[in-house]
């Protein structure tokens, strides 16, 4: 198991944000944790990247416990955060550099590791242009470049879609799940948007802090996403 999440609670003051919370996924699949404003998906994305300290249940990323062996399950995680965290007036090459260099890794390596990110992520074109002239859909596509440098083997991305066209919205859906198909990488894909979810897709739906349903996005919800989402939920997607 790829990654792990057993028995987490977690409050703040009286409000309870997340409630015997678990789910496991599996190594190389793409699993979309949707749920509506206010299910808890930013406050678990907080304790698996330890902005908070897990205290109830217990979170493992590829075996390593997120409380007892913090380093080792922090370099197994990639995250792009809901938002964009780019260097604006940078290049998208030093954007990934300077990322690199922070993960202590050498001039040469980062250098390396950079091209080979431009090129995953269809950029190389881009390299020298300032991350402000680049389209949403591109910056985004950065900072999953950027967030897979270090090559850890799960991937979490809250709500990577927000403020994106259609179009962008779907290149980089697409392209998340051609590095997991292609790359053998775990996702977390948090979202409230139902139409981001594949039939293939692993599926957890959240409401108020608990888990509601947990399986194959086409087994748990055969007739369509929406419509299990808005009879468990009762938010329309
Ligand atoms: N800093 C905070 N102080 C108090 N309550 C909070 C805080 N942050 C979140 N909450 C509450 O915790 C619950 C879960 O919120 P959380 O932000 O984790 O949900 P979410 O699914 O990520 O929603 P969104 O997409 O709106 O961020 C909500 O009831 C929210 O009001």
């Amino acid at each position: 198991m790829t990654l792990s999440v057993q028995g987490v609670g977690f409050s703040y003051g009286a409000n309870r944000a997340l409630d015997a919370f678990s789910f496991n996924v599996e190594r190389g699949s793409f699993c979309a944790l949707l749920g509506p404003n206010g299910a808890g998906k930013s406050t678990l994305f907080a304790l698996l990247t330890r902005l908070f300290t897990t205290t109830e249940g217990r979170i493992a990323v590829a075996g390593h416990d997120i409380a007892t062996a913090p380093r080792k399950a922090l370099a197994e995680i990639g995250v792009v955060f809901q938002q964009p965290t780019l260097d604006m007036d940078l290049s998208v090459r030093r954007n990934l550099t300077y990322f690199a260099a922070l993960h202590g890794l050498s001039g040469r390596d980062a250098a390396e590791r950079s091209e080979a990110a431009l090129d995953r992520a269809g950029l190389t074109d881009r390299a020298e242009t300032k991350a402000r002239e680049l389209s949403g859909g591109q910056r985004r596509r950065v900072e999953i470049a950027r967030a897979l440098i270090h090559r850890p083997s799960v991937l979490l991305l809250d709500e990577p879609t927000v403020g994106l066209d259609a179009a962008s919205r779907a290149a980089i859906t697409e392209h998340v799940h051609r590095l997991c198909a292609e790359e053998g990488l775990t996702v977390l894909w948090a979202t409230h948007l139902t139409d981001e979810v594949r039939p293939d897709d692993r599926l957890v739906i959240v409401h108020r802090g608990r888990v509601l349903a947990d399986g194959i996005a086409g087994e748990i919800a055969p007739a369509s996403v929406a419509d299990t989402f808005l009879a468990l939920t009762g938010a329309p997607a």
